[in-house]
């Protein structure tokens, strides 16, 4: 999926003039006037990434303007730079500035995402868009939505924390949502290469930066929202207000919002698109009014996920299923149901396609079935003290025997974090192997000391804690003690690929550990050295 540059572009760039840009978008030219016979392939707000033929857009950032990085974009090949004022008076200030014209508009971030939907030809037009923004679900919502596409579209595109993904071609993901040019890039090349579907999660940092800018979705969803990323919006209310820019004319035709929070009510309420209501809480006063509610819904069955009664808005009641466990993927699995009912998949077909969805890298992932000798086995990305208590709640449905977590916590993020997590692990499972997750600068014997005062506050015994100095050792040990009746759950980092220790990433992740510990302790097992 990239570039020999390791860029993401179309193979076959639509070319414009850079007259026509002005035109299009009433842009001022100041510097050099543009060569009426200068085209324009390509849209970038990274000077890094810039190359031959592109426009460089030059935004104001937290840390430094872009325009302070035109030179080096010039220099890989843009032959336009458009930027705001400010960044226009750092041009003039530097001297010559660049030798290429400089485009003035007001918020150059506002236009980067439309001037990248142009550049590329509307990629969006032709694809069935469906995009979700919340706290937590995103991007366990977005498999579900996009295993029901599949039933529809030969090819589709699956954009999020996890992977960038078209068809089966996928990269990691640098983000959860990438830059505006980039993601109108990925759209181009997703056309190309027949695409005609795309869900995608929406960061509210994206919301925020104009990342979804010149993208108008189909069809947007709402989960949750809880206290996350205040650094960044402010306050709850600035959180909640970048969150439903999503919901606008211009961004979303229509929505489908989780109402069981009070935001998403107040979204419902608020939302200046058409907008349906999902109520999951079972038995809750605002189900009666929602347009779909869950009825009913029977956790931990089979010992894989959950089914549960969807109402619809005609009254009609449908059977679906969640394939992950948890009364969160019952929420999660209905909203799926619904965006992609919405973005054109037939219902009966979408329940069917999100209860038997595939499993989704790192969240509630089985990566070991049970098995006579052979234990459950989870990955899940729960990394904060409300996830973990969320994850460990899902599992003890499906648990016989005892609950084994392998855990840790991040080093240079939230130290308070730690003994709570300890303390939730020891309270909602029943056999701990403490370890470390990210340490990054941090010794990480005193991050898992911070957890551990945790763990001592709930069972000062310390009765069935391990720890263990290595994460791979500590998912050897965790099999090494479970039974067959027993789940083992690593929580954490999910699909992550990487671990950070001493500020060194090292390609780490639990699920190719875990598979390769249960296959050295079969081989074991096989040459009779196990009990
Ligand atoms: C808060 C935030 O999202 N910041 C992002 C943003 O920073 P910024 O606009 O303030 O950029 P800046 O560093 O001041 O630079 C200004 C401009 O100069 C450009 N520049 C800068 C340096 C250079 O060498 N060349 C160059 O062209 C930059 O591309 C940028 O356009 O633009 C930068 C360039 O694209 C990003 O690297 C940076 O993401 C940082 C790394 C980040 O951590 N973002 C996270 C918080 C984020 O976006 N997270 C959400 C998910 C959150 C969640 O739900 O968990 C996500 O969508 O992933
Ligand atoms: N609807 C939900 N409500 C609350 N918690 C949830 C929900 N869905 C999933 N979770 C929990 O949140 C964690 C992250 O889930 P998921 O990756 O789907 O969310 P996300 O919004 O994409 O978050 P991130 O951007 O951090 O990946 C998981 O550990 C899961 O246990």
């Amino acid at each position: 999926m990239t570039s020999p540059q390791g860029r993401l572009r179309p193979e076959h760039p639509a070319t414009h003039r850079v007259v026509d840009l002005v035109a299009a978008f009433e842009l001022e030219a100041r510097g050099p006037a543009p060569d009426p016979t200068s085209v324009l392939t390509g849209v970038t707000v990274s000077s890094s990434d810039a190359a031959p033929g592109d426009v460089f857009v030059a935004v104001s950032g937290a840390k430094v303007h872009g325009a302070a990085y035109a030179a080096q974009a010039v220099a890989q090949g843009a032959v336009a730079v458009l930027t705001d004022e400010a960044g226009a008076e750092l041009l003039a200030r530097e001297g010559d500035g660049v030798p290429v014209p400089v485009l003035v508009t007001p918020d150059a971030r506002a236009v980067a995402g439309p001037v990248a939907a142009w550049a590329y030809g509307d990629p969006a037009a032709g694809l069935a868009t469906v995009g979700i923004t919340g706290t937590n679900g995103k991007t366990t919502t977005t498999y579900f939505v996009d295993a029901a596409l599949r039933t529809a579209h030969a090819r589709t595109v699956v954009l999020g924390t996890v992977e960038l993904r078209i068809g089966d071609d996928a990269i990691e993901s640098p983000r959860t949502t990438v830059e505006a040019p980039v993601l109108q890039a990925i759209l181009a090349l997703a056309r190309e290469r027949g695409a005609t579907a795309v869900t995608t999660e929406v960061s509210s940092h994206a919301l925020a930066l104009g990342r979804v800018g010149g993208l108008e979705l189909d069809v947007a969803g709402f989960t949750n929202l809880q206290r996350d990323h205040l650094d960044f919006h402010g306050d709850m209310e600035g959180y909640f207000r970048d969150k439903a820019r999503l919901f606008a004319p211009g961004q979303a035709r229509r929505g489908v919002v989780v109402v069981d929070d009070t935001w998403g009510r107040r979204l419902a309420a608020e939302a200046r698109i058409p907008v349906e209501t999902v109520s999951t809480h079972v038995g809750a006063d605002v189900a009666a009014t929602a347009d779909w509610a869950v009825t009913s819904a029977d956790i931990g069955l089979d010992g894989v996920g959950s089914t549960f009664t969807l109402r619809g808005p005609d009254g009609t009641e449908h059977v679906a299923a969640s394939p992950l466990p948890g009364l969160v993927n019952v929420s999660n699995a209905a909203l799926a149901v619904v965006l992609a009912h919405r973005a054109g998949v037939d219902l009966a077909t979408a329940i069917e396609a999100v209860g038997h969805a595939h499993a989704i890298p790192g969240r509630m992932e089985r990566v070991i079935e049970r098995a006579p000798g052979t234990p459950l086995a989870l990955v899940d990305y729960a990394h904060t003290p409300d996830a973990l208590v969320l994850a460990l709640e899902a599992v003890r449905p499906i648990t016989p025997g005892r609950l084994v977590i392998v855990f840790g916590s991040d080093g240079d993020r939230d130290r308070g974090k730690r003994p709570i997590m300890g303390e939730i692990a020891a309270r909602l499972a029943d056999v701990l192997v403490v370890t470390d997750e990210n340490p990054r600068s941090e010794d990480p014997a005193s991050i898992r000391a911070a957890i551990l005062d945790g763990v001592r506050a709930e069972r000062p015994t310390l009765a069935d804690v391990h720890e263990a100095t290595s994460r791979t050792q500590a998912i050897h040990d965790a099999l090494d003690l479970a039974t067959d009746q027993d789940t083992i759950i690593i929580t954490g980092k999910g699909h992550e690929p990487t671990q950070e220790i001493a500020g060194v990433f090292h390609r780490y992740n639990d699920r190719d550990v875990l598979r390769a510990a249960q296959a050295a302790r079969a081989a074991r097992e096989s040459q009779g050295l196990l009990a």
